[in-house]
């Protein structure tokens, strides 16, 4: 009754829902509600298997249970009852206030079960929803063996030491990060015991199988047959190895996981809750409950209770765990102290007995962290980027941050080199001076016991995409031994002295490894001559040459490391690095003749879906791409399979392949590139003109296409195919193909008033062609046979002023005599190029039926392999736009 009396002032404003079952709460303790609770007690007691007399039992617990409560009861003059409706969360799930003891209802529930690390009843209805919450969305086999495990963990118990964890957290140790740590050890270890017990019993299993099958094999052998099946034993008897579980990161993780997932389980991760004044007021202040209250931070109280008399009074609460605690926020401390002052002495508690406070600064695990994370940055990321500046290379980390370490990529010759030379096509010569690499490699003793030397490396020079990296991987392929695959360039670093460091990994490595071969692609970056710079050189890309050369001097003749390099600019190199003892060999792969085309497209055409004439095809592709290197041609048969996937169609056609010679060659065509009706005029003129020269001059290419659709830069073309089987050019080559060349601007100039600026490209291109001509190739009577070295970083030029002018008055009268002579045919021919122009409008592109058409026969035969694939007897006309694919496109001349 006093209680009612001095109710707080806070009380008039809780809510009417509230304020009843808090009403309740404060009435005498009803005999009724006495009785309620003591018969709640016997049946909770009906489930306790204990014997009597156990130190357990449950019983024993009562009594002191009992006297605990009188105590509590006597103490606070108060009663338990029901929670306050609205407060029902503060004491359990259900809300139901029992005066079963816990510790009786604890007893209980280990009564059954024998003492050490067993689990508790509780802890096994935890572990059973911990497995099929796990099990669900997991595959059935991990499933299957993860529910194996826990039902070893409840037959068995747990290991002592998580039993001792569990145990400490419920006495309210502090879950630290030694614990999680001792947590996932002991998680580990039972993860591994776990697959120690799954491996004994699949060996059991085998061993069960293996002997029913000897059993059958007998039964075989009695009927005769001698089998020899029968004996074999199995083959999994030797005994389990840790390996033998993949505890991999992912396993340990899982582990870790679910143990936590359990301990977190059997001991509720909340051990706090939060609270409000006025419940805190109610619930726990007006009662007698609190034993302590601790400002921390100047903004949050953590209440510590009594504990048994809180447990007696709300037995379901969480607060029976001797960590857990409630806490309230407050404004401000001198509000919460007035507050609390005002509480008391409602109550009329004298000073001498009022509730302790503490005081306290914590500082969060956050702050920490952020106070500690700028050092642990500091030290941690300098390991972080050895390990992986080391991971980068070829294992282990050497020196800072292992920037030292090579580059290289290592190819293991089972798995990753499966290039073979059948896979490398044409190139004979060079496959041939090769192979001598693949015996060395293969047989190196047939050399030795000769006394022969063996060779130290190659050098493979050519133009772009010629196939020497693809030569060397087949080397390695051939010889069936590990391949280190670098490039110059990833020596250079802008530190110093990382260069040769990378050189000595890579040979080191290499010499772990032999048998093998080192590719250095691009070895220009590092081999130029040395002592070129504009300041004397480059002393860090020196270190790295002098590096190498030390490197391979270093071999002795038993090492089986050979050297094979690339490069694109073999006439810059230095010649320390070209000297026998060094890179032996020089083997040149120059882009593919014509049969060399032939022979590439056949590999790569073998790899996509076609049923044309393969023989016949790769012909007419290699004749219509001369001068294309290996790559281009690869690229070529993927452009034409990708043309094909885009027009939907089933498989690859001829003309799928020529659209994609010509977007190779030619580029995009430009729609958005929209002429007006005079400028498409003129440019049809201009091709007109160099199709009339093409045609009619003698030792011109012959003409395939003529086309005035834009692509790329070019805003039409006239497509000649040059002879790629021809290495020389004659005089008269030279100048109807410069006359040719100007057939554009002269029909600009005779058919319209004025010319334009399209013929640029061509001049530039007559211009370098008749300043060869007399600087180079001696066909200047004036400037006799000499050659002038065209560099143009030099600042003297090797000649005279006076040879000066004779060049450029040469280069002039070349030009112009190419003029003279294109201008008096296309004079003769004015009438034709009007036909062809006109014809241009209408279709935009002629083939060479077309012009054969409009022109009648070409008076001059054309060469062989043209003749074979683009008319003549058994050829087939000039390539039709497919349909629905941009048409043709051309190395030629820009209009
Ligand atoms: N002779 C060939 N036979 C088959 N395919 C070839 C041939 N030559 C080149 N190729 C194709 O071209 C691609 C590029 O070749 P590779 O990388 O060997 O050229 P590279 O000469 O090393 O070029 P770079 O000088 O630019 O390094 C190869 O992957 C291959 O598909």
């Amino acid at each position: 009754m006093t209680t009612i009396l001095r109710r707080s002032g806070a009380f008039p404003r809780l809510s009417t829902s509230s304020r009843n079952p808090c009403l309740r709460s404060r009435l005498p303790l009803h005999p009724a509600l006495w009785n309620i609770s003591r018969v709640t007690s016997p049946q909770s007691r009906q489930y306790a298997t204990v014997n009597p007399g156990d130190p357990k039992d449950p019983k024993e617990r009562e009594k002191n249970a009992s006297s605990e409560h009188g105590k509590s009861v006597a103490r606070n003059a108060n009663s338990p009852g029901k929670p306050a409706r609205g407060f029902e969360q503060l004491y359990g799930d259900n809300g139901v206030m029992s005066s079963t003891s816990s510790s009786g209802k604890e007893a209980s529930k280990k009564a059954k079960l024998p003492d050490g690390p067993m689990l508790t009843q509780d802890e096994m209805e935890a572990v059973d929803s911990l497995v099929s919450m796990c099990k669900r969305g997991m595959p059935t086999e991990q499933a299957n063996m993860i529910a194996r495990s826990f039902e070893n963990i409840k037959r068995e118990g747990i290991p002592p030491e998580l039993r001792e964890i569990l145990d400490a957290r419920k006495s309210g140790k502090p879950f630290d990060i030694a614990t999680m740590a001792r947590l996932v050890r002991v998680a580990t270890r039972m993860a591994r015991q776990s697959a120690e017990r799954e491996f004994n019993r699949q060996q059991d299993n085998v061993k069960s199988d293996a002997s029913a099958s000897s059993k059958t094999d007998k039964q075989q052998s009695s009927q005769g047959s001698q089998g020899s099946q029968g004996s074999q034993g199995p083959k999994h008897s030797k005994g389990f190895k840790f390996n033998d579980i993949k505890l991999d990161n992912q396993t340990f993780l899982l582990t870790a996981f679910v143990t936590y997932m359990l301990y977190r389980t059997i001991v509720p991760g909340d051990n706090s809750k939060e609270i409000t004044w006025q419940e805190f007021q109610t619930t726990f202040f007006d009662k007698g409950l609190v034993e302590k209250l601790t400002v921390i931070n100047r903004g949050l109280v953590k209440v510590s209770l009594h504990r048994e008399a809180t447990v007696q009074m709300y037995p379901e609460s969480p607060a029976q765990n001797a960590n857990f605690y409630y806490y309230f926020t407050i404004g401000s401390v001198e509000a919460f102290e007035r507050k609390l002052d005002q509480a008391q002495q409602d109550l009329g508690i004298p000073q001498s007995d009022r509730i302790p406070v503490a005081y306290t600064d914590r500082t969060s695990w956050y702050a920490t962290f952020m106070t500690w994370a700028p050092l642990l940055i500091l030290f941690t990321l300098p390991y972080i980027l050895s390990k992986r500046g080391g991971g980068s290379g070829m294992g282990g980390s050497s020196g800072l941050f292992g920037i030292g370490k090579s580059r290289a990529k290592k190819f293991n010759h089972d798995s990753d080199v499966k290039v073979k030379f059948k896979d490398v096509a044409g190139m004979d010569e060079a496959k041939a001076e090769i192979m001598e690499f693949v015996s060395f490699l293969r047989e190196p003793g047939q050399y030795s016991r000769l006394g022969a030397k063996i060779p130290r490396g190659a050098i493979l020079s050519g133009p772009p995409g010629t196939g020497k990296t693809l030569l060397a991987k087949a080397t390695a392929g051939e010889s069936g031994v590990p391949f280190f695959s670098v490039s110059g360039s990833e020596f250079v670093e802008m530190f110093v002295g990382v260069g040769p460091s990378r050189v000595r990994d890579l040979f080191a490595n290499a010499r772990k490894n032999t048998p093998c071969i080192i590719f250095i692609d691009e070895i220009d970056a590092i081999g130029k001559k040395r002592g070129q710079g504009v300041f004397g050189g480059d002393s860090e890309r020196e270190a790295t040459l002098n590096q190498i050369l030390t490197e391979m001097d270093g071999f002795n003749t038993s090492e089986q490391v050979v050297v094979l390099a690339g490069t694109n600019r073999p006439d810059v190199l230095d010649n320390a690095l070209m000297r026998p003892g060094r890179f032996d060999r020089h083997i040149n792969i120059d882009a593919p003749t014509m049969e060399g085309r032939k022979q590439i497209f056949k590999v790569h055409v073998g790899k996509i879906v076609t049923d044309e004439d393969v023989e016949y095809m790769t012909g007419r592709l290699a004749a219509l791409t001369p001068g294309f290197s290996g790559a281009d041609i690869a690229n070529c048969v993927n452009e034409a399979a990708l043309t094909a996937a885009r027009t939907n169609a089933t498989k690859v056609v001829m003309s799928h392949f020529e659209s994609a010679i010509e977007r190779v060659i030619g580029g995009l065509e430009n729609k958005s590139r929209v002429l007006n009706p005079t400028e498409k005029k003129t440019v049809a003129y201009h091709e007109a003109g160099h199709a009339i020269c093409g045609w009619f001059f003698k030792h011109a290419d012959p003409l395939l296409k003529v086309s005035i659709i834009p692509r790329g830069k070019a805003l039409g073309y006239a497509q000649m195919l040059p002879d790629s089987e021809n290495y020389l050019l004659t005089l008269h080559q030279l100048l109807d193909r410069m006359a040719m060349t100007l057939g554009g601007r002269v029909s600009e100039e005779l058919h319209f008033e004025t010319v334009t600026s399209g013929a640029s490209d061509d001049f530039n291109k007559v211009t370098r062609m008749a300043r060869a001509m007399v600087t180079k190739m001696g066909m200047s009577q004036k400037i006799g046979f000499i050659y002038f070295e065209e560099d143009d970083q030099k600042f003297n030029k090797p000649f005279s002023e006076e040879t000066a002018r004779n060049i450029d008055q040469e280069v002039r009268r070349i030009v112009d005599e190419a003029y003279t002579q294109c201008k008096d045919l296309l004079l003769e021919k004015k009438k034709e190029v009007g036909l062809v122009a006109e014809e241009l409008l209408s279709k935009e592109v002629l083939v060479r039926d077309d012009l054969v058409r409009i022109l009648g026969k070409r008076p001059f035969g054309d060469n062989k392999e043209f003749a074979k694939y683009f008319g003549g007897e058994g050829g087939k006309s000039a390539p039709d736009i497919p349909p629905g694919v941009p048409p043709a496109v051309p190395p030629a001349p820009a209009m």
